[in-house]
């Protein structure tokens, strides 16, 4: 190699879907950042949408409403693992997409064809930017929004599971209550007719309930340096 220069790694496109509370998001920012990629939050996106939406008074019981004005808003997603940032129409909406009210609205959203449209393209141009490479996770991004993706990994974990993680975050909140609203929220991500949560054909399945997030983050990082070396 001339001038000692270190050898240039084609960017790599790390797909990571599954169902909530399976570990996602802090798996895919953990090996994003550990080897030097970007990562992108694709639930934020369906997130910031819905709460823009929400803000604007627009019936979400109603899709043809939701469809009209999907392509209002403007959503820019920051995708530096060590700093992830969402903001629509200029305002950070980081804190209030985590609302309770969101949560329980944004699959009805994200149902909408025109909205996946939209957001898929976002998806697309931000991981063709990457110049690195980048950790994308979401619900269909192995199966539709990067289907060419060098690595897909689909995570699960049993409701209980899951359900005790997420009440761990959401201070005092039940953990009855938020198993109920996982399941309920899983059903509809799963069963809607656009680009439904699922496992693409090729996708390693880990399911990481009785595995610590430091052990889920060890095997993707793992996964990601065999692609990586051609085995
Ligand atoms: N393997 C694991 N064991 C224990 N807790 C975990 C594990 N993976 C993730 N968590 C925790 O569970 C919560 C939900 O994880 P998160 O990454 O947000 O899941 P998702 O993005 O799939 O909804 C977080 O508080 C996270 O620290
Ligand atoms: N690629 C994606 C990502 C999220 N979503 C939608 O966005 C919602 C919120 O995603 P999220 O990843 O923030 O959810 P959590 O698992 O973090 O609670 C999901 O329940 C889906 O309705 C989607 O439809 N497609």
């Amino acid at each position: 190699m001339e001038n000692g220069a270190a050898p240039t790694a084609k960017p790599v496109i790390v797909a990571i879907d599954g169902p909530s509370g399976t570990g996602k998001s802090s798996t895919s920012k953990a090996v994003a950042a550990q080897l030097g990629l970007s990562y992108l939050d694709t639930g934020a996106q369906y997130r910031a949408i819905t709460w823009w939406m929400v803000t604007n008074g627009i019936d979400l019981e109603d899709p043809t409403a939701i469809a009209a004005v999907a392509g209002k808003p403007e959503i820019v997603s920051g995708t530096d693992p060590a700093a992830p940032t969402i903001t629509v129409d200029g305002v950070d909406v980081s804190g209030p997409i985590r609302t309770q009210e969101v949560t329980s609205k944004v699959s009805a959203v994200s149902a909408v064809p025109e909205v996946r449209t939209r957001i898929t393209e976002l998806q697309r141009s931000l991981a063709a930017a990457a110049e690195h490479g980048i950790v994308v996770e979401g619900r269909d991004i192995g199966t539709t929004v990067l289907p060419d993706a060098d690595l897909k990994i689909f995570l699960t974990a049993s409701p209980e599971a899951r359900a005790a993680r997420r009440s761990g975050e959401l201070k005092g909140a039940d953990v009855h209550a938020t198993r109920e609203a996982l399941i309920k929220r899983d059903a509809a991500d799963s069963s809607r007719k656009t680009s439904p949560l699922a496992k693409a054909d090729d996708a390693v399945e880990v399911d990481t309930t009785e595995l610590t997030l430091a052990q889920v983050i060890e095997c993707v990082v793992t996964l990601v340096e065999e692609k990586r070396a051609g085995k």
